[in-house]
């Protein structure tokens, strides 16, 4: 996918040098869960009659995604284009995707964040074929972005790319005052008398008329007195973004629509956080399909961080299994399993007495787990199921034997299924994902929430029940494939062409350019 004739090239010789032209420069980790919406942004933003965008990523994970991309340290990158936007990579001077512990190391590293960064940006100004940079997008918390941004004069937007429900979250946690009921309640909720499982707990946030309890909320709010090194430094800089929100009040995008979280912009964001927010999700590409009517988006191949597992043939193995028939299980791009975890996931899967399958990655993967994966894949097993260490979960999602997805709800794959109109098994970890399936069983009620044991393991039995709630025969599966499926409908209506997601980015480039 090397460089010539982008659309971005096209463009600006089209708009000619005097017309007012965007270049979005859209800044994101390497992490999966983080490339993938900032990519579907950037396709979409470069779009827009007028528009060029660039996304920009470690080079770490630049180097995971596209493997013949020039790796000569003395050379400039080469920058990459897919037809629709360029990939530029910026360095922390190590690019072994590694994150600094050490407090030298991380200054090192920031600086030659910066540098490259800031270099990205000069070096588009001076190619002759695209027009310079006009706004930074940055991805979530990154302050290396914002400082880059301010250096070159540029305004800044930040990209949310978690529900607008978990931002009013943190900003009224960030906004508390010592007597704030939500401040009590987890205050509370930490100390011996009262159990984060503790239903009869609950806060409504300002702005929220559904009231959340502390399971439902933001793991990193609720421990923040346990929790350990990672998870507090993920919470200082969510701090951090808040501070930089109230101070520069920079444009805010959502990766969510209208039908999911409508309420929530309205009545617990935009009132309190005084800047422009703009939902611009679901930031998940439609496959193009024949019976897809009013959707005129065309997917571009998606691209992976991982191995893909293109010889297990797992979708040729997804043609071959009736509709809606098939449990997919996945933990997304972050967590790992035990070996009893595997084990119970396996079992569990199993006794659902449906065909699975079940993505186990080999990074973050115990040792022991792997022979249990061999012991599921072998040929007596075949039928019942699969396992691969990584798919194109996109695609597992719109293929129509999939009928349940047993998911931690990570953002992305909890807006994968609901596109898609896949019932949900919600099993939240970290993170936002407390929140998503609180939005998953409560909010939409597309799914149900599995509870996990004492150790924090979901057990077979439980699997098993779960996965027979949303797929079985009785009422409330029946309910709950409807409602997926009506929310599927609503998704599409969201992305359709001159639909509002349209408009809403429309208004964001008009608003950028004023
Ligand atoms: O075999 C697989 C497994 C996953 N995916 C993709 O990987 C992405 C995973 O993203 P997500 O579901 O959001 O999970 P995480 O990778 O865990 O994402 C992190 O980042 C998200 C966005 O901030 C948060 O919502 C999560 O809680 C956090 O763990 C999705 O787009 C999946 O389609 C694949 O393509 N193939």
């Amino acid at each position: 996918m090397a460089a010539p004739l982008a659309k971005d090239e096209e463009d600006h010789k089209k708009h000619g040098e005097g017309c007012s032209h965007s270049h979005f420069l859209v800044v994101a980790y390497s992490m999966q869960g983080h490339v993938n919406p900032a990519r579907t942004l950037a396709h979409r933003l470069a779009q827009v009659s007028g528009c060029t965008a660039t996304l920009s990523i470690p080079l770490s994970g630049h180097r995971r995604m596209f493997p013949s991309s020039s790796d000569d340290d003395d050379k400039e990158a080469a920058i990459v284009s897919d037809g629709l936007i360029s990939y530029l990579p910026f360095s922390d001077g190590v690019d072994d995707g590694t994150w600094p512990i050490e407090e030298e190391d991380r200054a090192r590293r920031r600086d030659a964040n910066f540098r490259t960064l800031s270099a990205i940006i000069t070096r588009l100004a001076a190619s002759g074929g695209r027009p310079p940079v006009t706004t930074v997008v940055c991805t979530l918390s990154m302050p290396v972005v914002g400082e880059v941004a301010r250096a070159h004069g540029l305004p800044l937007a930040i990209y949310w790319i978690q529900p607008a429900t978990v931002l009013a979250t943190y900003y009224h946690y960030f906004h508390g005052h010592d007597d704030d009921e939500l401040h009590q309640l987890l205050a509370a909720g930490s100390s011996s008398n009262l159990r984060s499982d503790d239903d009869e707990v609950v806060v409504t946030l300002p702005g929220m008329h559904r009231p959340l309890r502390i399971r439902d909320m933001p793991s990193f709010l609720v421990e923040e007195k346990t929790q350990d090194g990672l998870s507090k430094m993920i919470l200082q800089s969510m701090r951090g973004l808040f501070q930089q929100m109230d101070e520069e009040k920079p444009v805010v995008l959502v990766n969510t629509f209208a039908a999911l979280e409508d309420d929530v912009v309205l009545r617990a964001v935009q009132p309190y956080m005084d800047v422009e927010v703009f939902a611009v999700g679901p930031a998940v590409p439609l496959l193009k399909k024949k019976d897809d009517g009013g959707a005129s988006e065309e997917r571009l191949a998606q691209i992976h961080l991982f191995q893909h597992d293109e010889t297990a043939a797992y979708m040729e193995w997804l043609d071959e299994q009736p509709e809606k028939s098939v449990v997919y299980l996945s933990f997304g791009s972050l967590l790992g399993y035990t070996r009893r975890q595997a084990e119970e996931v396996l079992h569990g899967l199993q006794a659902s007495g449906r065909p699975y399958l079940w993505v186990v990655r080999r990074e973050g993967r115990a040792e022991e787990v792997d022979d249990l994966c061999r012991l599921s894949t072998a040929a007596e097993k075949k039928a019942a199921g699969m396992v691969v260490e990584w798919c194109d979960q996109q695609r597992v999602l719109a293929h129509p034997s999939v009928g349940c997805f047993v998911t931690h709800c990570g953002w992305n794959s909890t807006l994968e299924a609901v596109v898609s109109g896949v019932p949900m098994v919600a099993v939240p970890s970290w993170s936002d994902q407390p929140v998503n399936a609180w939005l998953v069983e409560e909010g939409w009620q597309v799914g149900v929430r599995a509870e996990r044991d004492g150790e924090g393991t979901l057990t077979r039995g439980e699997l098993a029940r779960c996965v027979e709630l949303v797929m079985g025969a009785g009422d409330k599966a029946v309910q709950v494939r409807a409602n997926a499926s009506g929310l599927k409908q609503r998704a599409r209506e969201a992305v359709a062409a001159g639909g509002p997601l349209e408009t809403s980015l429309r208004r964001f480039v008009e608003f950028m350019q004023k």
